[in-house]
């Protein structure tokens, strides 16, 4: 099932954020959305999750529109990792986590398999060790993990993280990393935000690059992350090489 938007044009407070853009994103695949700041990027997934409404166009999950499912249906579908999260609930890891089950849970409470896979995506994110911590005194990188198990316990067919990298340590970059291409892996769909070129050209099956409000370039990576494409994204010179293991080094040199 490919999740799909068609001629989306969102106008804030007069101002056009995204405009008339189209495009489709396939499952089994991590696809990168890249752009500057203030590109459009956190709109379009807002759009994407259905918390924006757009002035015009529509949002596709295979060939049902997003506006024709309730909630608990969207939300067992498309889960969001949103921008800059920030738990305020003074409660503890696991029910935070936990939260992440709500599009499913019965008129019972949470079952066997609910459980199931909340423990799942708390090993996966290496919260395990925080389960019983109260979420809200936890440092930024912390949380950022907690809240990623969240969407991952949902277990949606699409899993949307905006800058999931920010506030986090090398190390726990690299497991977000590999559990987003691993839940690609099994045939769902993901799509992230992120501003790390290298990290980007590492994980992304394909590129969507956003330039104010309208899409530049979309494609697979090898063909869309070119020194051209991403100086004119971003208006830097930037250099592509390789590192002694053959991983891509994507380096912004200086300002064109
Ligand atoms: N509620 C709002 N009202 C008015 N303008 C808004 C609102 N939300 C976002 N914008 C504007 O929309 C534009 C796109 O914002 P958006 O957050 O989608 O960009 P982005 O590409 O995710 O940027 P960043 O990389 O900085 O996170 C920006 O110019 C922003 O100021």
């Amino acid at each position: 099932m490919s999740l799909s938007f068609e001629g989306l044009s969102l106008t804030l407070r007069g101002r056009k954020i995204l405009k008339e853009v189209s495009g489709r994103f396939q499952q089994g695949r991590v696809t990168v959305i890249l752009g500057a700041n203030g590109a459009g990027k956190s709109s379009l997934l807002s759009c994407l999750v259905g918390l924006r409404e757009p002035q015009s166009g529509e949002v596709k999950l295979g060939d049902r529109t997003l506006l024709s499912m309730d909630s608990r249906e969207r939300g067992r579908l498309i889960g969001l990792l949103p921008q800059r999260p920030d738990i305020h609930w003074n409660v503890d890891v696991k029910t935070i986590v936990g939260l992440g089950r709500l599009p499913h849970a019965g008129r019972w409470g949470m079952s066997a398999a609910d459980h199931e896979a909340v423990l799942k995506a708390m090993a996966a994110t290496d919260c395990n060790d925080l389960a019983d911590r109260k979420a809200m005194r936890l440092s930024g990188g912390e949380q950022g993990r907690v809240l990623l198990a969240r969407v991952l316990a949902g277990e949606p067919q699409w899993l949307l993280a905006d800058e999931p990298l920010a506030s986090l340590d090398p190390a726990h970059q690299f497991d977000v990393l590999d559990r987003l291409k691993s839940y690609a892996k099994t045939g769902n769909g993901v799509i992230v935000v992120l501003h790390d070129l290298t990290q980007a050209a590492r994980v992304a099956d394909d590129i969507m690059i956003l330039k104010e409000g309208s899409i530049l370039a979309a494609g697979r990576c090898e063909d869309v992350m070119t020194a051209e494409v991403l100086g004119e994204a971003y208006g830097v010179e930037v250099q592509i090489t390789t590192s002694d293991a053959g991983e891509p080094l994507v380096v912004p040199v200086r300002r064109l």
